[in-house]
């Protein structure tokens, strides 16, 4: 098992006078971790709702794992969504709400389940509505990742979490997804956290695709260019600056193209220096630098 690949095509979604996607399209291959971007309002839950059958596209098209997932039983219980709202039965115990979950899902591991339900120092007995909201996300957490679904998708998830379970959930995740590798979605707004789980990055903007792209490209197109301002001006006018930012008499700006060696070099001979920059910050650059 590695996985299901999605295909979105042309993905529109109205809400009343509110068109949350408009014409969204991109793939994502088997097996990796996608990290899926966009500012508060940008259809990253509307997406993800489709993808997990519990929305109908207004127009377009969703494949999962090269099928319908609306209405399709194989599919949708093989699409494990959790969202922050936690889908937990909240006045009875926990270990009821992980037997109908364990009932409903073919890849269930109640094994890994009771081993994450201790790291998280969380009881069976306890009934969710009696949780903190930190605990609350701790128990989606659990559930997202015993379920082994082929498309495992956690929108937001770890927002109550505090520091230290954050990273634990992290840390599981990654070594979870290299003993049984699939497709699995992180929306987040907390990116430089998560970054270094990521393989692919989607970036959604105003319902649209801004970005679908292998995490180590996008990296790599990301630099900043530093040095005197006007020579950083005369270097940098024919690539694509998304970011800039002047300290005195010097410049430091954001470029996101892919600098070939001759590139490099000839920034070099100017005397400018290159540096990297993160996912977080091509991010904000990208999105209008207000995020
Ligand atoms: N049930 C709904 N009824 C009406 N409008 C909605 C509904 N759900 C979402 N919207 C609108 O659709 C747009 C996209 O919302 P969505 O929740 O998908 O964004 P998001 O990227 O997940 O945002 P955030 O980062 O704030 O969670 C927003 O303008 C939102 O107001």
């Amino acid at each position: 098992m590695t996985g299901f690949a999605v295909q979105v095509r042309d993905l529109g979604v109205r809400y009343g006078d509110t068109q949350a996607l408009d014409g969204a399209s991109l793939d994502l291959p088997a097996g990796a971790i996608v990290g899926l971007l966009g500012r508060n309002g940008s259809g990253k839950t509307t997406l993800l709702s489709v993808l997990a059958a519990l929305r109908k596209p207004s127009t377009g098209s969703v494949l999962v794992d090269g099928e319908d997932p609306f209405e399709n039983e194989r599919v949708m219980e093989r699409v494990c969504l959790i969202r922050e709202s936690g889908d937990v039965m909240a006045d009875e115990k926990l270990s009821d709400t992980l037997d109908l979950v364990a009932a409903a899902r073919p890849t269930w591991d109640g094994e890994y389940a009771a081993e994450l339900l201790d790291a998280f120092e969380l009881s069976l007995r306890k009934r969710p509505g009696t949780l903190s909201r930190g605990q609350r996300s701790a128990v989606g957490a659990v559930i997202g990742l015993a379920s082994r679904a082929p498309l495992t998708i956690f929108d937001e998830v770890y927002l109550g979490m505090d520091a230290p379970s954050r990273y634990r959930f992290y840390d599981a995740l990654l070594a979870d997804y290299v003993e049984h590798p699939r497709t699995i979605i992180l929306s987040s707004h907390l990116i430089s956290e998560v970054e270094r789980l990521f393989e692919e990055v989607v970036v959604l903007e105003a319902g649209r695709v801004l970005l679908a792209e292998d995490a180590d490209s996008v990296r790599a197109r990301g630099a900043t260019v530093t040095g005197p301002k006007d020579r950083v001006a005369e270097a940098t006018r024919d690539l694509t600056v998304i970011g800039r930012r002047d300290l005195g008499p010097t410049a430091e700006v954001t470029v996101f193209d892919a600098l070939g060696a001759d590139e490099r070099a000839r920034l070099d001979a100017a005397g400018l220096d290159i540096g990297p920059v993160g996912l977080q910050d091509l991010f904000v650059h990208l999105t209008g630098g207000k995020s």
